[in-house]
């Protein structure tokens, strides 16, 4: 039992774990104790981040693991149901887009749901009206006031080369993309890809929470049959903690500047 009721919800990306670690006062409930969340390692830490109240999943649930789309987004539901109005979710990812590297970070602009355009969404099923509409908008999903204020505070922190903004999307996985799939995303408008986000996003956003996304760039995804470079899971893993205390500095200072109110900041 938690007595904190948190305005902001944070999720960790693979190799992002030690976000949660600049939490003061934590709290923790490890997911294997908490009803409805599936068995898995991970926990839940509440604590505070420049004194404003914050919950973050300290490891998030896929959907090629095997567990359905509402087990994986459950853990949003539930931020909503302990007050939560802005989630920021964080991931891993590679990058399709020219001019992107492996340790850059790019503030998610919108995402293609590659598994949702093919009908695995996890408001597939009776709509809770509690929630949400049957039919939400997707148009305007990443919030535009947050990522002003995410702009201006890399501008502060000089790391402005390494940041850009771009479209993300989710793939099922657990397979990294073959080279004609990379070409095709590339194709879409895809800047950087994963398997996760898209789905917590739309949860998120279904029940009216205000959302934004970072990606931090892990590897580039090959797109020519020349290139003999592989990506791995620990080379994932390994850039995520090489680059989290900038993305620390970055989510810190933004939960700092951001306006609780939603829409606009200090
Ligand atoms: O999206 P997150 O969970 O950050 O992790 C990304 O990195 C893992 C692959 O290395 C996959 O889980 C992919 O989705
Ligand atoms: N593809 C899909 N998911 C990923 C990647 C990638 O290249 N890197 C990290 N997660």
């Amino acid at each position: 039992m938690t007595k904190q009721r948190p305005l902001v919800g944070l999720i960790c990306g693979s190799g992002l774990g030690l976000l949660a670690d600049s939490l003061k006062n934590p709290e923790l409930f490890p997911y294997a104790d908490i009803p409805g969340f599936p068995q898995s390692t991970g926990r839940l830490v509440f604590g505070e981040m420049k004194g404003r109240s914050c919950v973050c999943m300290q490891g998030r649930f896929h959907m090629y693991e095997g567990h359905s789309l509402g087990k994986t987004t459950f853990p949003v539901r539930v931020f909503k149901l302990l007050g939560v109005e802005t989630l920021i979710v964080t991931n891993a990812a590679g990058s399709l887009a020219d001019g992107y590297h492996p340790g850059d970070i790019m503030i998610i602009k919108d995402h293609v749901n590659v598994p949702g355009l093919a009908g695995l969404n996890p408001l597939t099923g009776p709509n809770d009206d509690k929630f949400g509409p049957r039919f939400p908008a997707m148009s305007s999903v990443y919030d535009k006031g947050l990522r002003c204020l995410a702009m201006d505070i890399v501008k502060q922190m000089g790391v402005a080369q390494f940041v850009h903004e771009g479209v993300y999307a989710m793939v099922g996985g657990p397979n990294f993309e073959t080279v004609a799939e990379a070409k095709l995303l590339h194709r879409l408008g895809v800047d950087a890809v994963g398997m996760s986000t898209a789905p917590e996003v739309l949860v998120a956003s279904h029940c009216g929470m205000r959302v934004f996304g970072l990606s931090l760039i892990t590897n580039k995804v090959v797109r020519s049959y020349d290139d003999e470079e592989q990506v791995n899971h620990e080379g994932v893993l390994e850039v995520g903690k090489m680059r989290s205390q900038s993305l620390q500095t970055l989510i810190t200072q933004l939960v700092g500047r951001m306006d609780m109110n939603n829409n606009t900041h200090t």
